[in-house]
């Protein structure tokens, strides 16, 4: 059998390169023969991971942070024989990780490329590209490009927490018009959400009802609102309960469009995306990941 590690030298604390050793150990114990493709730049991680697809490899291990699992998850959708994923996380947010009760680790979650328990997990298409956790549309979404390098550092998940709730409390609303399968939702929204998993910007409990193979985009809009329901609001997000709220629409959906009259920047998993308008749909169970026997 055949593997590929697509390790990124940049990731983290950049000594990605440290454990490839570990993991070509562990995967030669496993009967697996390794290759490894050292990335330098954007998208090198999908054309590697298209190549490992059309090569027909085994499996592929993504070592790096959600960027390079990102990129590597967009080289294998769309191939035809699509390679078992493993998970190696060494970024600040690591959320598909989370979501996956991968270990944040990188020494146990090289251990666990030993298992052969493996889930098939949701990929969502957004336009022409796919995300795995969340798609953000409103003033959270603007805030996360603030958020410095040394912030990101020092404070991790927490640094986008922090200046999304800033920027929520500015109170900024924007018209959205959403149609999602055959219902459609239109007002003033302060927010909107379309989560796969319950582990999203660092939060474990933002999305808490979105399962990693359960075929649907979990979405949450929030209205426009005063700052007495907005603290309330802020409360609920914290215990879990936003779809609880009374300001908040909940939904769940396979397919939708949203747009706007104003030229709303989107973001993808954290990532800046397209401006709307935009189109979502789940492609479910769609990729083999690797993964710890309590999923
Ligand atoms: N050798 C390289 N040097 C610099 N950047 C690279 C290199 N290889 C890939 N990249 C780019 O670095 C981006 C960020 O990588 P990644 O997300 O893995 O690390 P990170 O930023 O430390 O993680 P996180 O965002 O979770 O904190 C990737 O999306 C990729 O485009």
């Amino acid at each position: 059998m055949k593997a590929m590690i697509i390790a990124n030298p940049s990731s983290g604390k950049e000594n990605a390169l440290e454990y490839i050793e570990q993991i070509k150990a562990i995967l030669k114990e496993k009967g697996y023969e390794s290759t490894v493709s050292k990335t330098e730049k954007e998208l090198d991680a999908t054309y590697f991971c298209q190549d490992a697809c059309t090569n027909d490899y085994d499996m592929v291990v993504s070592l790096g942070g959600d960027g390079t699992l990102h990129e590597t998850i967009n080289g294998l959708v769309d191939q035809t024989h699509r390679p078992k994923l493993g998970i190696i996380p060494l970024g600040t947010v690591n959320d598909f990780a989370r979501a996956l009760n991968i270990p944040l680790d990188p020494e146990e979650a090289i251990k666990l490329l030993k298992s052969d328990h493996t889930k098939k997990v949701d990929i969502g298409k957004f336009n022409d590209r796919y995300f795995v956790n969340i798609v953000a549309v409103g003033a959270i979404a603007e805030a996360t490009y603030d958020v410095t390098p040394e912030q990101k550092t020092k404070l991790g998940p927490l640094a986008y927490v922090l200046e999304g709730l800033k920027e929520l409390t500015s109170n900024r609303a924007y018209p959205l018009s959403i149609e999602y399968d055959e219902m459609k939702w239109e007002g003033d929204s302060l927010l909107f959400l379309a989560a796969l998993t319950r582990s999203t910007g660092g939060f474990e409990k933002l999305t808490p009802e979105a399962r990693v193979d359960d075929g649907m985009l979990h979405c949450y809009v929030i209205r426009q609102v005063n700052m007495i329901r907005f603290a309330s609001i802020a409360t609920a997000i914290l215990k879990g309960e936003l779809k609880e709220e009374e300001d908040v629409e909940y939904f769940t959906a396979k397919h939708l469009k949203i747009s706007s009259p104003d030229p709303l920047v989107t973001n993808v998993d954290g990532e800046q995306g397209d401006r709307l308008p935009v189109e979502m749909e789940v492609k479910t169970s769609h990729i083999e990941v690797v993964v710890p026997e309590l999923n």
